[in-house]
């Protein structure tokens, strides 16, 4: 390789006799004979290999220079030369930082291997450097945590992103076993057994709280290093940042659905995983949620997940039927129980045998009917009414209600026994407001139901209406807005709905409502008047005008009578 080469000697001869043997050995030289000429040329070029005489400028010259000469040119390989060797100027030499030392007379192949030797030694110590930057640069850039110690633990190196994982620069030389970063170490653990077994260690998915920062998904790798000769030297562990990457598996793995119930929202999901927890356990599931959240779909789910799907899923909504009929459908009659008991009947918990029976608004039941529930729920045995003969049964028990049970309880309504029979395990439907980034989801699904039914191409909401759907608080919660848009379908003459496809009495109620509700309420008296009025007396008319179900027409309708 050639090289540039400065040689600075104020003996002629000297000079040119490096010049010569140097420049047949291919290397391109300049030559200096006095400090000041050596200075000039340093600050003009970079060499690779200096000479420099000892005795430069009648005195110990050299050695000042060679200080300077490091200074100015530090990856320059300097090679001192004297005619007076000693021991003393040779150390101070080398302490100065002069690559060799050449003592005079030498020859030409004492030249050539002296200037190779130097030449090769730059380059070593170059390829070192360049090395060490890019490793340096590496592990500035990389938002993987690096962490290195020896075979005695200790921590012998970290980058960047290991002070995020609660590790500090003046922590380097400690044993970490004696660290603490906040948390419970699983990265020194992994890396403490690396160094113990020389096996590489893997850990997914793992919490780091470093320093208690917020807690992150990370996974650690750590593996054994060793030294050229094969020694183990100790372990280093990468540890690689994954809760973007875990949160994003969990979106993917999010359900737009599940069965009949749409909706993606955090509550949702939550709900879908705990009613797939519960689909083959019998206890008794109670849903609680306002009127219109979901809740028949959660207990069909529930029932069709299970072991029993194949078997019936019988509903029967308890506040739809006065005690007496009440009594009959759910137990059945014999012939001649009562005025009007012409036959046997079989009652619902007959007919859901095997299967699954959901009792809708338990919360309205009658005392007499919670005891014989009661009974029901702990012996698994029916009586008919009119008949004392016991009826086994196996039948899974999901309620729902509306109301607060709690409460119904509290103030004497609802037997604290059967409300803890009933509320083994209790599911929560979310209200409708709680849950507004599903409103886009919903649209969808009833726009394409209602589009289909009743053969329009209904496919979107105007801007104006999707965000009166946004500020709006939804009383009647899904079912509210199930009707609001098979109205707006019926209606609409064009693709997109818009305001005029809604009933007004949806925007006069859309004000009225607060932001965030916590119960369904009455609309003003004469908004049910209204939709009252303009539905000719129609109650179920003017429900689906206000977009309640008909039962909630009717709660508000007595509340407004009390
Ligand atoms: N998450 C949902 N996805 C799709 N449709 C829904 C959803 N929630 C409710 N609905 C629809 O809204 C209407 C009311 O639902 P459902 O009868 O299950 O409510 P509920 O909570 O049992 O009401 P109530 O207390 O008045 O009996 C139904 O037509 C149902 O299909």
């Amino acid at each position: 390789m050639q090289a540039r080469i400065l040689i600075v000697d104020d003996e002629i001869q000297i000079t040119r006799l490096i010049s010569m043997v140097l420049g047949s050995d291919g290397h391109q030289t300049d030559v200096a004979h006095s400090c000041h000429d050596a200075l000039t040329l340093i600050g003009q070029q970079s060499y690779d290999v200096i000479f420099i005489d000892i005795m430069l400028d009648k005195n110990q010259g050299g050695l000042a220079l060679l200080k300077t000469a490091t200074t100015l040119s530090p990856t320059s390989r300097v090679i001192m030369m004297t005619g007076y060797p000693d021991v003393a100027t040779a150390t101070e030499s080398i302490r100065y930082g002069a690559f060799d030392y050449l003592c005079k007379p030498f020859d030409s192949l004492q030249i050539s291997s002296i200037t190779r030797h130097a030449i090769e030694n730059r380059r070593l110590q170059l390829e070192r450097e360049q090395f060490r930057a890019n490793l340096e640069a590496i592990n500035r850039s990389i938002s993987d945590a690096i962490i290195m110690v020896d075979q005695h633990l200790q921590l012998q190196h970290l980058n960047d992103a290991a002070l995020q994982c609660g590790y500090s620069a003046d922590q380097l030389g400690q044993a970490i076993d004696q660290l603490s970063t906040g948390c419970n170490g699983s990265c020194r653990m992994a890396l403490a057994e690396t160094v113990r077994t020389g096996q590489r260690q893997e850990l997914k998915r793992i919490e780091c709280r470093g320093n208690g920062s917020r807690t992150r998904i990370v996974s650690v790798i750590a593996t054994p290093t060793t030294s050229e000769d094969g020694h183990r030297t100790g372990a280093v562990a990468v540890i690689r940042d994954e809760t973007e990457l875990d949160a994003l598996e969990r979106q993917l793995q999010q359900r737009s659905h599940f069965h009949t119930i749409i909706g993606r929202a955090p509550v949702m999901q939550q709900l879908f995983t705990r009613i797939e927890a519960l689909a083959d356990v019998t206890s008794t599931v109670l849903i609680c949620g306002e009127s219109g959240t979901g809740k028949e779909l959660v207990a069909q789910a529930l029932h069709e997940c299970g072991a029993r799907k194949q078997k019936p899923f019988i509903k029967l909504n308890c506040s739809a039927l006065p005690e007496g009929l009440l009594e009959s459908e759910l137990f059945g009659h014999v012939r001649g129980a009562f005025t009007g008991a012409i036959k046997d009947k079989m009652g619902r918990f007959q007919k859901a045998h095997g299967g699954t029976i959901f009792l809708d608004e338990i919360g309205d039941i009658s005392p007499a009917l919670q005891i014989r529930l009661l009974r029901v729920l702990q012996e698994r045995e029916i009586e008919r009414v009119g008949d004392t003969t016991p009826i086994k049964i196996d039948v899974r028990v999901i309620a729902a209600t509306h109301r607060n049970l709690q409460e119904k309880v509290r103030r004497g309504e609802f037997r604290q026994d059967l409300y803890y029979r009933l509320n083994v395990v209790r599911l929560d439907v979310p209200p409708l407001r709680n849950r507004l980034e599903d409103l886009p989801l919903l649209v969808e699904h009833f726009l394409h139901k209602f589009s289909h039914k009743f053969n329009r191409t209904c496919s979107s909401l105007s801007e104006d209406v999707l965000s009166a759907f946004r500020s709006h608080s939804w009383p009647g919660n899904v079912r509210e807005l199930e009707h609001l848009i098979e109205h707006a379908c019926i209606l609409s003459q064009s693709s997109i709905i818009t305001s005029d496809d809604l009933p007004a009495e949806f925007f006069s109620i859309a004000r009225s409502t607060p932001e965030t509700g916590t119960l369904p309420h009455p609309h003003p008296d004469l908004t049910i008047k209204e939709a009252l009025h303009r539905t000719g007396g129609n109650r179920t008319e003017a429900a689906k005008l206000l977009g309640v179900s008909r039962r909630t027409f009717y709660r508000w309708l007595e509340q407004q009578a009390d």
